[in-house]
């Protein structure tokens, strides 16, 4: 059979997050997680679910370019995609009329993501087989995924495969190792901008007590806020445990510069996004800044293709790299990037949480510490404790791991009881938010 997609469906699916300020930053301070929801059908009766994740308002406008490319992928039959993935992820990013409308950033982009991640899921479904074994599998069919454009003078495809090849040794006892113990993860769900100081507390005393030893903190609003939230939060984890702080892209970079250098008594591993995550000069400029102070520079969750990151990785103006599920055109580009930074040797920390993005991740992160990095020292993965009662498979946490997923796909399929509830805005949870 060759899995032909008969049809395309696209929802706006958004929750209510930001009544309790969950998910809140210094520069997003009411997000509603949300997201343009693709569903695959096919002849066969498998259905491939796909998202990409949104904060609310706007959805619909993600909706639409969802809608506006489901005409290269409803017909195709998913052989023909995946026997030539590379082709199909060009086909989708460089139509000639479309690609105007990035190419390979914002809205279309976040399109692509949605979609492609549908078809990654369907085809992990038709093998029966989680995703990331999907990808584990063969290195030549890995690369064959992958569009080189742009980066081959950083990473071609020999080299690529080269990387892959060389990672074969070890492999099965890394595979044992994350079905054992999985892989290592961080909180960022005790310290959003919004939550008191004695929610904070709360949240934090709660999280020790679960096995967390990695804590992020939202900072960049107030100087002096910062300095109390910090010193509150680094006091209750201890010394020996892990800081990590996120500005989300406040300050300008002299003002990076000074800030951070401020908090360095809490002494943060990293600062995530402090400046607008276009500036790859100004992130290199922090970077060098910072380095004496033992704090790097941590992006990639607006990092909008392997281009930029391509040449954050020349400009060494990250210490970690941060990809997204739904931020790059799925698995394809991310595999680009997770070879990128493993030849510049930067470690990869997934950014997730959101609906649905750790989720995601957990198979990509899977697929870089089996088949890539082989390598777990200062890599873990964001997990943020929310929604995930909405899927049909979600992510399982243990002892601050995330634990190898089960069930073949790509984990992000919800219950259709969630998606009818919360689709916007006629779903009932809205309608009674309208109508309050
Ligand atoms: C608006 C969102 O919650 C962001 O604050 C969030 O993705 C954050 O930057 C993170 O690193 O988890
Ligand atoms: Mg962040």
């Amino acid at each position: 059979m060759l899995q032909k997609i008969t049809h395309l469906t696209v929802r706006d699916v958004r929750f209510p997050t930001s009544l309790e300020q969950h998910g809140s930053d210094a520069m997003h301070m009411d997000p509603d997680y949300s997201a343009a929801y693709v569903v695959l059908d096919t002849d066969s009766g498998l259905r491939g679910f796909g998202l990409t994740f949104t904060l609310g308002k706007g959805t619909e406008i993600v909706v639409r370019a969802v809608q506006a490319l489901a005409g290269l992928v409803v017909g195709k039959s998913l052989h023909h995609i995946v026997s030539n993935f590379r082709g199909f992820y060009r086909l989708l990013t460089s139509d000639g009329q479309m690609r105007w409308l990035g190419p390979e950033k914002g809205v279309i982009h976040l399109a692509t993501a949605a979609i492609l991640n549908a078809v990654w899921d369907l085809w992990a479904r038709v093998e029966g087989k989680i995703l990331c074994r999907i990808s584990i599998q063969d290195p030549k069919q890995i690369v064959s995924c992958i569009d080189f454009r742009y980066i081959t003078d950083v990473l071609t495809e020999e080299e690529a495969l080269g990387i892959l090849v060389n990672a074969k040794e070890g492999k099965q006892q890394r595979e044992d190792l994350m079905m054992n113990q999985g892989y290592p993860a961080y909180t960022t769900s005790c310290a959003w901008l919004g939550y008191s100081d004695q929610q904070l507390k709360q949240l934090c005393t709660d999280a020790l007590q679960h096995g967390w030893t990695r804590f992020k903190v939202k900072v960049g609003a107030d100087l002096e806020d910062d300095i109390r939230r910090c010193r509150l939060i680094r006091q209750m984890i201890g010394p020996s445990n892990t800081l990590m702080i996120d500005a989300n892209q406040r300050w300008d970079v002299a003002e990076a510069i000074s800030w951070v250098t401020r908090l360095a008594e809490v002494k943060p591993l990293w600062i995530e996004e402090p400046t607008s995550p276009d500036d790859i000069l100004g992130h290199a400029a922090i970077s060098k800044a910072l380095a004496p102070l033992g704090i790097g520079v941590a992006s990639g969750e607006q990092c909008h293709n392997r281009v930029m990151f391509k040449q954050f990785l020349q400009a060494s103006a990250l210490q970690f790299v941060q990809i997204d599920s739904c931020r790059l055109g799925s698995i394809n580009e991310n595999l680009a990037v997770l070879l990128m930074a493993h030849k510049f040797k930067v470690p990869v920390c997934p950014h997730a949480g959101g609906v649905g993005l750790c989720e995601l991740v957990q198979h990509l992160i899977l697929f870089d510490y089996i088949c890539v990095s082989a390598d777990l020292s200062g890599r873990m993965c964001e997990y943020v404790d929310h929604l995930h009662e909405h899927f049909t498979s979600p992510a399982v946490i243990q002892n601050a791991h995330y634990l190898t997923p089960k069930d073949p796909g790509y984990s992000c399929e919800m219950l259709e009881s969630s998606v009818k509830r919360h689709e916007y805005p006629e779903g009932d949870v809205w309608k009674l938010q309208i109508n309050k």
